[in-house]
């Protein structure tokens, strides 16, 4: 998988940098043992069903350990070990699960010493400066906070006024600083990231103790781990299989007396936790958090296992294009004036219309008419002036004032905008000509409008960002459609699709067609992927499947999906499909070795168990086990090793590599399955083996 990555993109983030070669460090492994013992706890270990089945019946089996031992029975050694493995079993399953939440604990550790007591600069007046200081734990949401050179932003929030750059890299690990304004999709700050230069206000948005770098904690540590569907499904499977062996258990005794012997109860209980799945059982929870984990790594937060499922069988991926295919500064280079009109009035409309415009397309257009003509930004409150802000339903913003009406906006909103004021307006062909000038050349046209009168276009421009092409096509042979969903024009889309090789696109999106789109994909059956960054995002991020926010996105967009990237990389859905799918094939894979796995059991325990008094259950004697003794142990033994043998295959997972499902599902089942019958024949017979020579049984 490393050799598809991207170099770059993939920062070693702080969240992991300090771990060790294989992943997990003595510290961990002493914790993980630790937990192993504190895990015995009955009321945690009942979330495992068959894990706590496990825990009953070693505590039945030391029970008649002790009467036997009171009683002076003959034969305690056998019960004792017998006892003592099973406790292992459970100590065992327990360990799994502490390894795989070990390394989230020691990730969260890092994260809490980055949260560190900061003051934050309260204003009383958000249009003034004058603040009063306050702990950052006591803001609430809806405060207004002033963030200056060198001051650890208090809490989570938007930022309402100025620009500043941010050093990210407490959360995110890189060290490159991003800029964070106000307006726009890039107005989002996090607690605990540093601005390095200038000054912003920040509404806070985050109530105390819920702030992402909170929530980010509780992920890597596990504390919000909950089931999925399909893991609760599966211990569903699991827990009925167990009741049927038990079923199965009890009534061996009858076939005992029947001919004429009796089976003592410790036998019994070693045959049913052999016979029951205890192997998948025990790695089951470590399988998912591990697939979490392995996402934290590559910088990617997922806020729920069952997306990480999802992530394994996405169909469709969609993304917005402003911000998550391209770097999404869109700025303003040029303005396009239509005959009849000097470039300066255009330039001084367009500047107008986009004084109190908070976006950076706004304050790029500001910024553009003063360098270019000298035009001064003017105060507003003389001007008696209203302004109509942009918003992603009407793609136009613009200013009311007396004597001028001026919007700028997307062509076919500005278009329907003076039909509406005068219905027999004649539309320019040159319009069409300069907006199809801009379109083609990848960019955003903004027609400016005064009243009914056209003025001309501004030239807004926008890069793709590096090597995203190779990574569509990647996208492409795991069988993933990819498909941009832009506000943008149908041309200016059709640029950008060919220069980023997405599969298709739908151009004049509202929000409202993002969201219908991802129900019709969903109501063919497909699951929907959705990468998006802006406010606009937040209804489809939420609706999809896997909804992947941009770190650098806004707030709405960073809490209505399940997933954040912290690198905001969109073609990352590869990593994480690609962890979906490892986190499925581990499960199917470590199930069908489990199931097979008793196969083997069977033949070493039930010809022992049998052959005093049913002679012709011999045949069934192929493993030729020193003496039934040894053979019961043996395998109790092997069926308490292999969880610790599978564990780093759990964490690890089985490798995925794209090929067909057909094809999958044979090398899996001839892998796991055949694997699975005869590495226990195998290791049964080791075992017997050792146990004979060194006289324990
Ligand atoms: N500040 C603005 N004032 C007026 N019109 C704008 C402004 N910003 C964007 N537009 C117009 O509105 C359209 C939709 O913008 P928006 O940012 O909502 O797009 P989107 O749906 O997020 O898609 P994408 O992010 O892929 O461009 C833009 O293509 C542009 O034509
Ligand atoms: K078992
Ligand atoms: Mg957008």
């Amino acid at each position: 998988m490393n050799d598809n990555m991207k170099s770059g993109a993939f920062s070693e983030s702080l969240i992991h940098r300090k771990r060790g070669v294989a992943g997990i460090s003595g510290d961990i492994l002493r914790i993980a043992v630790r937990d192993s013992f504190r895990k015995l706890d009955p009321r945690t270990l009942v979330r495992n069903p068959v894990m706590f089945v496990v825990e009953i019946v070693a505590a039945l089996a030391t029970v008649i350990l002790l009467r036997d031992i009171l009683a002076g029975h003959p034969g305690v050694g056998f019960t004792a070990q017998i006892a003592f493995w099973l406790w292992f079993t459970v100590l065992f399953a327990n360990f799994a699960e502490a390894v795989a939440e070990g390394r989230g604990k020691a990730q969260a550790e890092n994260l809490r010493r980055t949260r560190t007591q900061t003051q934050a600069k309260r204003l009383a007046d958000p249009k003034g400066r004058q603040f009063e200081s306050v702990s950052a734990l006591k803001l609430k949401a809806g405060d207004i906070v002033l963030v200056e050179a060198g001051d650890t932003v208090p809490s989570d929030g938007e930022v309402i006024e100025g620009i500043a750059s941010v050093d990210e890299s407490a959360i995110t690990g890189e060290s490159a600083p991003v800029i964070r304004e106000s307006g726009g999709d890039r107005s989002a700050v996090t607690g605990g990231t540093r601005v390095l230069s200038d000054w912003i206000k920040v509404r806070i948005t985050a109530a105390p103790g819920s702030t992402f770098l909170d929530r980010m904690i509780a992920l890597v540590e596990g504390a919000v781990r909950q089931k999925t569907p399909n893991e609760i499904a599966l211990n569903i499977l699991l827990a009925g299989m167990t009741i049927i062996f038990v079923f199965a258990t009890v009534t061996i005794p009858s076939f005992a007396s029947f001919a004429g012997g009796s089976v003592p109860v410790v036998v019994l209980v070693a045959l049913f936790v052999t016979l029951i799945p205890t192997t998948i059982g025990a790695l089951l929870s470590a399988i998912g958090i591990a697939g979490m984990d392995r996402l934290v790594k590559f910088n990617v937060l997922a806020m729920s296992g069952r997306a990480v499922e999802a992530a394994g069988d996405v169909d469709t991926l969609l993304l917005d294009k402003t911000g998550t295919i391209t770097l999404g500064n869109r700025q303003a280079s040029e303005f396009l004036p239509l005959p009849g009109v000097s470039e300066r009035e255009l330039a001084d409309a367009a500047q107008l219309a986009s004084l109190s415009d908070e976006t950076p397309e706004g304050r790029s257009i500001v910024v553009l008419a003063k360098e270019k003509y000298g035009l001064r930004g003017r105060e507003m409150a003389p001007l008696h002036a209203t302004f109509v802000p942009f918003s992603a339903q009407t793609r136009m913003s613009g200013v009311d004032l007396e004597g001028a009406s001026i919007r700028k906006g997307a062509s076919d909103s500005i278009i329907a905008h003076v039909r509406a004021l005068n219905p027999q307006i004649r539309i320019p062909a040159e319009l069409n000509n300069l907006v199809e000038d801009v379109a083609l050349a990848g960019g955003t046209p903004l027609v400016v409008a005064n009243g009914a009168r056209l003025l001309g276009v501004i030239h807004l421009k926008d890069i793709v960002k590096g090597g995203i092409r190779e990574r569509f096509a990647a996208l492409r042979r795991m069988g993933i459609r990819t498909v941009m969903i832009t506000g943008d024009n149908p041309v200016t889309a059709a640029a950008i699709a060919a220069e980023s090789g997405v599969d298709d696109f739908l151009a004049q999106a509202t929000p409202e067609d993002k969201l219908a789109l991802i129900r019709k994909e969903q109501a063919n059956g497909k699951l929907v992927a959705m990468c998006g960054d802006g406010t606009n995002d937040a209804p489809a991020l939420a609706q999809a499947d896997v909804g992947v926010a941009m770190q650098t996105g806004t707030q709405a967009a960073r809490e209505a999906g399940n997933m954040v990237d912290l690198d905001s990389d969109p073609t990352k859905l590869i990593e994480v499909v690609m962890i979906g799918k490892q986190l499925l094939i581990t499960r199917g894979a470590l199930t069908t070795f489990s199931i097979a796995n008793d196969v083997a059991k069977y033949f070493a325990i039930i010809p022992a168990m049998f052959a005093a008094f049913y002679p012709s259950l011999n045949i069934l004697n192929v493993m030729h086990l020193q003496t039934p003794q040894s053979a019961i142990l043996s395998a109790i033994i092997f069926n308490a090793f292999i969880i610790i043998a599978l564990i780093p295959l759990a964490l690890r997972g089985v490798r995925y590599r794209p090929q067909t499902a057909g094809r999958l599902l044979f090398r899996n089942l001839m892998i796991y399955g055949v694997g699975g019958v005869v590495v226990p024949f195998i290791g049964i017979k080791l075992i017997d083996i050792v146990i004979s020579a060194v006289g324990l049984a």
